[in-house]
């Protein structure tokens, strides 16, 4: 180490604590990196990686750059690549110091932790989570950083449970206090991050006072990890609520992706999701907050009826739920300005937004107390103005200050003498240059001559060449020479330079303590200014509930203690929105106490999925406090809902999509009570037609029998049908088609009973088939139809037992028999193909082929 330069010693010892982070070491006007860190960053940032010369006669060390002030892209295209960035700068000033200047890691950006940039929704938070494992149970704390929202929650169950719920809050990074190969690598093989804190450090016990004992470990492991990665202050981090499952409607990860709340299931954008429909907040705090309602549906009756209370007055109050969206569009966000003031990233910008929206809190109030319903005076009371705040910032910041905070015009004008003083000088010397280029242009009756600036020369007086001559050389120093101009300087202009730019430098260098000053005077008020953000993000959400119920016709649900649903004339909130709304097709639900378990049948594309999970909405809807899509919804109060929807197939995890049919049919059922409402659809589809059933079938019998939740059952299995007879909680019902001239006709109405036929190959006709497929299946549907006739009139468990009896039969084509088994003759298609085969005119290669499309059939 010591035959390197004093630089890269200082850059090794620095990499060495920061081993699993890129170290961007500043140099100047670059962030560096060197060794390995150049070679990967500079591949995967696409830039280009040189070398120096890193000690004498030693070979050179790889190297890459990026410009300072281009270097937040960079870091966030690693960051948002998984990577993390430790940013190391110059902690002197380079001109103050003799030799090596001193350099610090100032932040570590990591995928947690990134709060700003291009990439960074700000519609949504981005939690960082913390877990604390006890034997039984798991303690999961959460940030985010940028608004400081911290949240705590225990998960009974595995380890691995956990990730269920951090994947449900879309964590990507996730910190441990020592390591456990077994739990890293399940929750690396699923995206996360693990990261473990080096430092010790006990949370501020404020912030914890919510928790119970367990939890506060797992906060306090989030705390010193963030206090190590971002080395600022974190006033901004609020009071970690507790949060009671008891109290939420719990919707695992798979289900918020198979209902599509807030990611659709093709491409994980918001495009089609409930999320997408329900957002017409006005601000982003707004979104967010419905984002994090819609993670957390409440199950306290109360606490949803206060928010309805809220929606119904605003509905009322037209003309006042138009004017709060006027004010509230005036409101910027408060809470991520509010983590900017803590962390000391806030510009002047910043705080003169902030200044403009608390200027719109009085009218805000007003116009709810103006309403004179209990449910909104009661919010306007809620409402904190932040007097002393908002004069402050009135006071100190300009209207409209410039983006950064090292140029003039953040401070307004009154504020400081100092500064007025300053300022009035520099001011003045600009008038005073003005004036003398007047008259130096009347003494010189050059009519063009200008003053000018550079940062060499300091003023100037300018003329082209060829005036030059009319210059007085005994007034006029001649300073530089260019290609068409002169340029001269006086005595007098001179000396008014040193003071116009002594000036301008003091003012300068006055007006950004003032500002920083003023910034950290702001944090005082940060929790005043985060609750405000609640509850006007709060306010924002219930106006657009109240505008949703208005726009759609919408209703209020009601709900009782049991569990007992009644959903009449229900639609899909987004499929009905996604097609002629005329055109869709209502339904009622109905659940009762003595029959909550459905099977529904019907054609493919008929509607059971979008029957299920319109009831499923529905009830998402009701428990954020949102009116409803149907005439009448009388609801139990929910506890967890559970999916098993779709083949969307986690290519990603390297999991088939049985397997995951298996997996998530296997949570559910496990983490399922009786107040829990459980989606199935076409369980077991993905296995052999026996199998499937079976386990469909065993599924159903566990849910009555041991279960008793709220159940909805999709299958194409018609055999499952019978089971009505044994299981009293089941019911059939089927969505209704009907055959028009040869083709289906989608009625898409539920009604009572089992489907007496699938329709699917005239759907198959629908996607357009080659016509020679479609009727040789009918002609082999007409065929197993006959064959099967006989089977109709026996039960589910005689006609496995018979066809099981059969398989050998069935693979006599291919496999050995047991010559005692009777054989039952069939021709394989290989074998009448061969027959048919015209050879005379078959190309040698063509036959290649032939043979070739046997081969892969046979195998
Ligand atoms: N109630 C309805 N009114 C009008 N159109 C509907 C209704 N329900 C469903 N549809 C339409 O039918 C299409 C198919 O619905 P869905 O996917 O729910 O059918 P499915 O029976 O579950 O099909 P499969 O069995 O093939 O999965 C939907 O995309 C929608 O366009």
């Amino acid at each position: 180490m010591t035959t390197y330069t004093p630089m890269i010693q200082q850059y090794l010892q620095i990499k060495q604590a920061h081993k699993e982070a890129f170290l961007f070491f500043r140099l100047g006007d670059f962030y560096e990196l060197f060794f390995d860190d150049a070679i990967r960053a500079s591949s995967i940032l696409e830039i280009t990686l040189t070398s120096r010369e890193a000690a004498k006669g030693k070979e050179r060390i790889p190297m890459c750059g990026v410009p300072y002030h281009s270097a937040t892209n960079y870091i966030e295209t690693l960051v948002q690549k998984g990577y993390k960035v430790a940013i190391c700068e110059q902690v002197e000033d380079p001109k103050e110091v003799k030799g090596l200047v001193k350099r610090e890691v100032v932040k570590i950006v990591t995928p947690g932790t990134l709060t700003e940039g291009k990439t960074v929704d700000a519609t949504s938070h981005h939690f960082i989570g913390a877990i604390h494992f006890e034997a039984t149970a798991s303690y999961l704390a959460y940030v985010d950083l940028a608004t400081g929202i911290a949240k705590c929650e225990v998960i009974q169950g595995t380890k691995e449970d956990v990730l269920h719920v951090a994947d449900a809050l879309q964590i990507r990074e996730l910190v441990l206090a020592e390591q456990d190969d077994a739990f890293e690598k399940y929750a690396k093989d699923r995206h996360f991050l693990i990261s473990f804190p080096t430092m010790d450090g006990e949370v501020k016990p404020s912030l914890v006072e919510a928790l119970p004992k367990m939890a506060v470990d797992a906060a306090t492991l989030i705390w010193r990890y963030l206090q190590e990665t971002q080395k600022t202050s974190l006033d901004h981090i609020q009071p970690f609520e507790w949060v009671e499952r008891a109290e939420t409607l719990t919707i695992d990860a798979n289900s918020m992706r198979n209902l599509e709340l807030v990611r659709s299931i093709r491409n994980n954008s918001k495009e089609g999701t409930l999320y997408e429909l329900l957002d017409v907040t006005t601000t982003a705090m707004g979104a967010r907050k419905l984002k994090m309602w819609l993670h957390e549906p409440l199950a306290n009756e109360r606490l949803i009826n206060e928010r309805l209370d809220r929606v119904d007055a605003l509905i009322e109050a037209y003309f006042t739920r138009d004017a709060l969206k006027k004010e509230l569009k005036s409101v910027y966000d408060l809470e991520r300005l509010a983590g900017r003031i803590a962390m000391g990233s806030a510009s002047g910008r910043d705080l003169a937004q902030l200044r403009d929206s608390l200027q719109h809190v009085p009218a805000i109030t007003q116009l709810l107390r103006e309403t004179e319903v209990p449910a909104l005076t009661s919010l306007a009371e809620q409402l904190n103005p932040c007097i002393p705040l908002r004069t402050l910032l009135e006071e100190a910041i300009a209207q409209t200050p410039p983006i950064s905070v090292k140029e003039e015009g953040t401070i307004r004008d009154g504020y400081d003498e100092q500064l007025d003083r300053l300022r009035d000088a520099s001011r003045n010397g600009k008038t005073w240059l003005q004036q003398l280029e007047r008259e130096e242009r009347e003494k010189t009756g050059i009519k063009n001559l200008k003053i000018g600036y550079n940062r060499i020369f300091g003023y100037f007086i300018e003329v082209t060449r060829a005036n030059a001559a009319l210059m007085d050389e005994a007034r006029y120093e001649r300073k530089q020479t260019l290609a068409n101009t002169e340029r001269f300087i006086t005595e007098e202009l001179k000396e008014k330079e040193a003071l116009i730019l002594n000036a301008e430098e003091q003012s300068l260098e006055l007006e950004y303590t003032l500002f920083t000053k003023v910034r950290s005077e702001s944090q005082a008020h940060i929790q005043e200014v985060q609750q405000l953000a609640h509850h006007l993000s709060e306010l924002d959400v219930l106006v657009a509930f109240a505008d949703l119920a208005e726009r759609y016709h919408y209703v209020r649900p009601t709900f009782h203690e049991g569990r007992a649903l009644t959903i009449t004339n229900g639609r899909h909130p987004v499929v009905e929105q996604m097609m002629d709304a005329q055109l869709y097709v209502p339904n009622d639900c109905e659940l009762t106490e003595s029959s909550n378990m459905l099977l529904i049948t019907g054609p493919n594309m008929s509607g059971k999925s979008t029957y299920m999970r319109q009831v499923a909405l529905t009830i998402v809807m009701a428990q954020i406090g949102s009116y409803v899509p149907c005439d009448r919804a009388h609801l139990p109060i929910t506890d967890q809902i559970f999916t098993r929807i779709g083949a969307a197939d986690d290519l990603a995890s390297g999991q088939s999509t049985f397997m995951m049919e298996m997996m998530e049919s296997q949570y559910a059922i496990t983490h399922a009570s009786p107040r829990s409402l459980l989606l199935f659809d076409e369980i077991g589809r993905g296995t052999s037609t026996y199998d499937g059933m079976s386990l469909a079938q065993a599924m159903m019998e566990y849910i009555h029998d041991e279960i008793g939740a709220n159940t909805l059952f999709s299958t194409h299995y018609h055999e499952l049908t019978s089971l009505e007879q044994n299981l009293s909680q089941l019911r059939n019902v089927h969505v209704q088609a009907t055959e028009q001239d040869g083709d289906v006709v989608f009625l898409h109405k539920v009604a009572p009973g089992a489907a007496d036929r699938s329709y699917g190959i005239h759907v198959a006709k629908l996607a357009k088939l080659p016509e020679s497929i479609l009727t040789r299946a009918g002609e082999l549907l007409t065929q197993f139809e006959s064959d099967t006739q006989s089977l109709e009139e026996i039960s589910t468990e005689q006609r496995i037992e018979k066809v099981i009896q059969e398989q050998p039969a069935q693979l006599s084509f291919f496999e050995e028999v047991d010559k005692k088994e009777p054989v039952i003759e069939t021709k394989h298609p290989v074998e009448e193909e061969i027959q048919q085969l015209d050879l005379l005119n078959m190309t040698p290669l063509e036959a290649l082929q032939q043979l070739a499309e046997w081969q892969k059939k046979w195998r």
